[in-house]
């Protein structure tokens, strides 16, 4: 695996980054400057990151880089490092004349700086902005179908009028087959245009949003657990929905009439043309049009539903609870408290929708005022000779080319507001700090195994609850055995999650063979150091496909040993010895915690770590489940650094050090002590020897 102090950029690759990236006076300076003609990967970080140039260093992923706006730096495992950009689906390299390449293939092992922001830029860029930029190879397209059907939409008032005027009027109906051919046509060409671009739209809107589903993802997962842990999995579930509402709105129904609004304009100049000064009718009637739904709009909204959310979270807690609320049998104060919030919920909805209602008649009564005054007006026109009657006609028809876009844009209103939002939430989420942030390529020693040191470990859940840990530090020799007890609620899952970086402590550090945790890179670790946690989380599927998560190319054999050696041996025996047997099909309520705690054990094990963690590995299990266990701990003993939590007696013995914790703080560190074999459950005894 590649050091930061072994792999070398050289420093011409680095100018023409700068150049590439529009940066072109740092590229100057760093060609001026004394740098070497090599620089190490570590070095080449420092120098973006003294430019202030935002990056994240990641594994080579083709999902991720899909998704880039910038050039980026590959530097794989084996040859060059390379410029490489996104080009739609490929990818391309810089070659040594400057000139972009395809590339044919991503290189499969190593690293990426993706360039993420720039500096120096006055305003700050939108990276939806950015994204949606993408498609501006649809734009063109759209422009044109859109301009050809407003202008082919002007077919059947002209025909109106040429049938009126000549066919009636000059008692020529021999031109009628000709003009009604024309209109045929042109109408033809308006409704293919559309089912065209209606296309277009869809694809474009849908890869513009799959994009962002895509991002908000991979953001997602390379956010440090504390942050996802702290915003609450709704709220994530919502960011990955905003990409959908912004496809809904761009490929729905009012999707088509906003591109169409800006094309009303072709409406306005065909009145021009035709009625010559009526055209300041339409105009001066929008202006009224406008000012009157901005205080509809506003009226509308002042009702809109309040208590929304609270009704939802009545209906989630309904879901939730159930059992416990017919369990009980005291749903009376419950279902109160849902009555009033589900009739306060139609109230403020039934308000909602007959202000929306009104809305809509009275942008619909405004459309029918605009085409009777034309109407009116255009009379006296008709009767000075200044146009014809067909004229008259054509205009009204082609009043409804105005009113009726505009209508939709007011009625659009709260969609495009609803984009503004979507579009700042965004923006604001792809600024948060990712673990991928900082320069960490160290990986561990996969096959020996490591000492591990604490260091005033400091970490408190919120700034007004007591620090969960308070000072922690103790070593653990390579190798060791090191059992964490302590009273409920003080501090030992969050101690294992600290130990191996799944939590960030705000204070002290943790040293893995000397080295600190932070230099490991996050996933490699992670992958690396084997973790079992007292609750189980299970992905709908096979009991093998939930244990190869672990480790996807281990045999079958390998699933049911570990399932054994964790002491799950009636678990596989329940489900027949059946690997493939559905987890869920038994329903997921179903799945006993114990059962769950087996196959997370298993996964653990399955890793064949040299470092391996867990939290409760043994709590509520049978007496032969629990020997089990404790044969493939005896077993791992020495050849493993093994950290487990525990308030089992038995098991306690088998640990070479223990730790007890008191409110977030260590009591003692050390050997068993060999006056006091029997720790009680809770350890008290043991603390009041201390
Ligand atoms: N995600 C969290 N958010 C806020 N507080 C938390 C969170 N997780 C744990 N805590 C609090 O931190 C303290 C330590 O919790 P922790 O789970 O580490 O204790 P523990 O010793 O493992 O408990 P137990 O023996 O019951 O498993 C407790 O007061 C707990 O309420």
């Amino acid at each position: 695996m590649t050091t930061p102090e072994q792999t070398l950029c050289p420093k011409s690759l680095l100018i023409r980054l700068f150049n590439q990236l529009g940066l072109n006076g740092q590229a100057k300076n760093i060609e001026k400057s004394d740098i070497k003609n090599q620089i190490t990967y570590l070095e080449t970080y420092i120098l973006l990151k003294k430019h202030h140039v935002g990056l994240m260093v990641q594994a080579i992923d083709k999902h991720q880089l899909i998704n880039t706006i910038h050039p980026f730096l590959l530097l794989p495992e084996q040859g060059e490092p390379l410029i490489a950009r996104r080009s739609n689906h490929q990818f391309q390299y810089l070659d040594v004349q400057n000139q972009w390449q395809m590339l044919p293939a991503l290189p499969h092992d190593g690293r990426v700086f993706i360039i993420e922001s720039l500096p120096s830029m006055s305003k700050k860029v939108s990276a939806f902005a950015a994204h949606f930029k993408k498609q501006t190879k649809w734009y063109q397209p759209v422009f044109w179908l859109s301009l050809l059907s407003s202008l082919t939409g002007l077919a059947v008032p002209l025909f109106t009028m040429a049938v009126y005027d000549r066919v009636i009027g000059g008692q020529t109906p021999e031109i009628l087959p000709t003009i009604a051919l024309g209109a045929l046509m042109a109408l033809i060409i308006l409704v293919s245009s559309r089912l065209i671009r209606a296309n277009i739209v869809a694809t474009s809107s849908n890869r513009f949003a799959r994009d962002l589903s895509g991002m908000t993802f991979n953001r997602l997962l390379s956010m440090p657990l504390m942050v996802l842990s702290r915003v609450g999995l709704s709220s994530h579930i919502a960011r990955i929905r905003n990409a959908e509402k912004v496809r809904s709105v761009i490929a729905g129904p009012g999707g088509a009439g906003l591109i169409d609004l800006p094309f009303t304009i072709i409406a306005f100049v065909a009145i021009l043309l035709l009625a010559g000064w009526l055209v300041l009718v339409p105009i001066g009637m929008l202006i009224l049009f406008y000012l009157i739904m901005k205080a509809m709009n506003k009226f509308t909204q002042a009702a809109t539903p309040t208590i929304s959310n609270e009704y939802q979270n009545s209906l989630n807690e309904l879901a939730k609870n159930l059992l416990q609320l017919k369990a009980s049998g005291e749903t009376d104060g419950w279902h109160t408290q849902f009555l009033r919030r589900a009739k306060e919920n139609c109230r403020q909805n039934f308000l909602y929708a007959k202000r929306n209602g009104l809305n809509a008649a009275v942008a619909h009564a405004m459309g029918l005022f605009t085409a009777l005054i034309t109407v009116f007006t255009g009379i006296f026109l008709v009767l000075n000779q200044s146009i014809s009657s067909g004229a008259l006609i054509a205009c009204t028809m082609l009043i409804w080319r105005i009113t009726g876009p505009a209508q939709l844009a007011f009625a659009s209103k709260q969609k495009l507001d609803m984009i503004k939002s979507t579009v700042q939430q965004f923006d604001r989420f792809m600024e948060v700090t990712t673990e991928f942030n900082e320069l960490r390529l160290d990986s561990p020693n996969l096959e020996k195994a490591p000492s591990l040191s604490l260091k005033h470990l400091t970490l408190r859940y919120s700034a007004e609850t007591e620090p969960a840990l308070s000072g922690i530090t103790f070593d653990i020799e390579a190798g060791e055995t090191v059992a964490i007890i302590g009273p409920n609620g003080c501090g030992k899952t969050t101690l294992l999650l600290s130990a191996i970086g799944v939590i960030d402590a705000q204070a002290g550090y943790v040293t893995i063979n000397n080295k600190n945790l932070k230099q490991f890179d996050p996933e490699i670790f992670r992958q690396w150091a084997a973790f079992s946690p007292t609750n189980s989380e299970f992905l709908p599927g096979s009991l093998a496909y939930n244990l190869r998560l672990a480790k996807p190319d281990a045999s079958d054999e390998q699933l049911k040993q570990a399932l054994i050696d964790a002491g799950g041996e009636a678990l596989l025996s329940a489900l027949d010895n059946d690997l493939n047997a559905n987890l869920f099909s038994r329903g997921t309520s179903m799945f006993s915690a114990v059962e769950g705690g087996y196959i997370s054990l298993a996964r653990a094990l399955l890793k064949q770590s040299p470092l391996l963690v867990m939290d409760e590995p043994i709590a509520n299990r049978n007496p032969h489940a629990k020997t089990a266990f404790i044969n493939t701990l005896t077993k791992l003993k020495g050849s493993t650094t093994i950290l487990f939590t525990t308030h089992d007696q038995e098991l306690i013995q088998y640990a070479d050090k223990v730790v007890i914790l008191d409110k977030g703080s260590v009591v003692y560190a050390g050997p068993i002590p060999s006056n006091n074999p029997e720790i009680s459950k809770d350890s008290a005894s043991t603390l009041e020897t201390q």
